[in-house]
């Protein structure tokens, strides 16, 4: 007698930040509407814990996943429920990444609470983001933008905005979407000039890689949505041979075609005068080959001698 899968309570390990557990609640309603029970635990990282650094000089890899990999591997979880851009592009041995649950809109955005904000190429204001690749990319395109940081979780984030710590505050959309803020949106960046980073805008699911293979599958159906599945193994393994991080100011976003796949990606020096991008089209089999040979041609083209100088820079 085989017991039926739906029969075991899927333990959802998340973050304690809203949008975390926004998130998390989506993952369980999907799950519920296949049958799944579902419990919330909640785990913080490293990430939610250390507020006063930037996320380059926090350095580990894995600042948001790391305990939540911990409880996956102690049996505490079934599956953990991250923000895609937030997971590290090598997943250790024993866990694996089961699913990809649908992306939202991918776009880079600006909130203010100034309606009539208005961000021209020559603007003099203060943007607050504490990405290396959002500050970057400013630089390039609006060189006169000063940046302040910002970290914290949404709220938080808003928080400061709200203090006047800068005039307006940039942002993936989906999380601002999800928490309902998108009143406050007064700027949303072109995706092929302000190129995202890699995973935006996706939820990812990991799990142990022991786990019975039936609950596996059952995962994959109520979570997976194949089609951002596809994108994201391009663009993961555009980072993964980058050795990006989520450090460097590398971006990469794909698409689906009529053919099949479209990538974009590229880095940005710190001080925003390179910029290299390139497109890659091809058909959906071959998505991981496509996402390495766009981060090949990056690298040769002056991408590795970008990532030296910030690997320089960071261990003065
Ligand atoms: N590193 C922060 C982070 N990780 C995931 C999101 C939310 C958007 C998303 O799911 O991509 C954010 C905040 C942001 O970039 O605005």
């Amino acid at each position: 007698m085989t017991e039926n899968i739906t029969d075991r309570i899927i333990r959802i390990g998340t973050r304690g930040s809203k949008l975390a557990l926004w998130q998390a609640e989506n993952a369980a309603e999907k799950l519920q509407a296949s049958g799944f029970k579902t419990e919330l635990v909640i785990i913080s990282t490293k990430g939610d814990q250390v507020l006063d650094k930037s996320l380059d000089k926090i350095g580990s890899k894995g600042v948001f996943t790391e305990e939540l990999e911990v409880a996956l591997r102690e049996g505490q979880v079934e599956i953990a429920v991250h923000s895609a851009k937030d997971v590290q592009s090598s997943i250790p041995e024993d866990l694996e990444l089961v699913a990809f649950m649908e992306r939202e809109q991918v776009n880079d955005v600006i909130l203010s609470f100034d309606p009539n904000f208005k961000l021209e190429r020559d603007s003099k204001a203060v943007i607050g983001t504490s990405s290396t690749r959002r500050k970057a990319l400013l630089k390039k395109y609006y060189p006169n933008i000063k940046t302040a940081e910002s970290r914290g979780n949404l709220q938080t984030r808003l928080r400061k905005l709200e203090e006047k710590q800068f005039d307006a505050l940039m942002l993936a959309y989906a999380g601002v979407y999800r928490m309902g803020y998108d009143n406050l949106i007064v700027h949303t960046f072109p995706e092929y000039e302000f190129v995202p980073a890699a995973g935006q805008g996706s939820v990812a699911i990991e799990c142990a890689k022991n786990l019975d293979p039936e609950l596996k599958k059952g995962l994959k159906e109520a979570l997976n949505h194949t089609d951002t599945h596809v994108c994201l193994l391009a663009e993961r393994a555009f980072l993964r041979t980058m050795e990006g991080g989520c450090s460097i100011p590398s971006f990469a976003l794909a698409t689906l075609t009529d053919e099949g796949v479209s990538i974009t990606g590229g880095i940005v020096s710190l001080d925003g005068k390179t910029l290299l991008q390139e497109t890659l089209e091809g058909p959906t089999v071959t998505v991981e080959a496509m996402g390495e040979q766009l981060a090949n041609t990056i690298l040769s083209r002056g991408g590795d001698e970008i990532l030296k100088s910030i690997r320089a820079e960071r261990t003065e």
